[in-house]
């Protein structure tokens, strides 16, 4: 069955040496045996949550209250520091350019790894199908990611992440970059994996995006849910995901 269950998960982000940019002074510190100075930022402060099947949940909240955390900590980017954390189901994470790719491997090697993080087989047949959903030339598939542009890589991931359909989704900034002949078709593909997901969930700034996506909407504060609010059960289909955020 698929479900997530977090309870009480933490989450601190480690800030090395963040305000002693000295290596020198670092290094005798610790010849000396002072105590190495790791301070940390908690990010999600003891949230509980729970989404069953036919979940549309929206998170709110201003700048840096812990939205793109909690998805990252739900798509199993990051282990909680502190709580329990379940999941079950296969989940599809849109969160961003960065995640899971190694920008000096070559289009096709990131593509396969992609895959493979997420159980899949990169069968030919399959890497051909998202290479032509992309759109882009052929013989980029040898390149190095570096060499792509933001909305090149956007395609890629996008093209790869969206391949197969998701048990639960997650939804952060996405798709501003792509340009509008791909957005469309990219729109398309992702309503439908929204309407047969069985978990979506979506961060945003947008709530009028959210209220008309979600059935509750849950508004972080300095990484704590300050309210939930139930809402009406959405229309259908009526997401638009070129939102441009704050
Ligand atoms: N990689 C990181 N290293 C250290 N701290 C981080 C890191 N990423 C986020 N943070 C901190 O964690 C907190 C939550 O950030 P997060 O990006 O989850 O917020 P957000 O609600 O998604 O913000 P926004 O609406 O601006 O995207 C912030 O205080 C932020 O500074």
């Amino acid at each position: 069955m698929v479900s997530i269950n977090l309870r009480d998960v933490c989450l601190d982000y480690p800030l090395y040496g963040a305000y002693d940019f000295s290596l020198k002074r670092r290094l005798l510190g610790r010849l000396m045996g002072e105590a190495s100075e790791t301070r940390t930022i908690r990010a999600i402060d003891r949230i509980s949550l729970e989404a069953r099947a036919g979940a549309r949940i929206g998170l709110a909240g201003p700048n840096g209250s812990g939205k793109s955390t909690l998805l990252r900590l739900i798509a199993g980017v990051f282990p909680p520091t502190g709580g329990q954390r379940e999941v079950s189901g296969n989940i599809v994470p849109l969160l961003g350019l960065g995640a899971g790719v190694n920008l000096d491997f070559v289009a096709a090697d990131n593509i396969s790894l992609l895959l493979r993080i997420s159980g899949r087989k990169p069968t030919p047949k399959i890497l051909d199908e998202i290479w032509a959903f992309t759109e882009l030339e052929e013989r980029m598939q040898r390149l190095p990611l570096r060499m792509f542009s933001s909305g090149m890589l956007m395609r890629v991931l996008f093209a790869t992440a969206t391949a197969f359909p998701a048990d639960i989704l997650l939804l952060d900034e996405w798709l501003s970059v792509v340009d509008e002949n791909f957005s469309a078709k990219a729109e398309q593909r992702l309503l439908k994996m929204v309407e047969t997901a069985a978990i979506v969930i979506i961060a945003s700034h947008d709530h009028t995006l959210l209220r008309r996506t979600c059935s509750s909407i849950i508004n972080l504060d300095h990484g704590r849910i300050a309210s939930t609010a139930q809402l009406d059960t959405p229309v259908p289909h009526h997401l638009e995901l070129r939102e441009k955020r704050a």
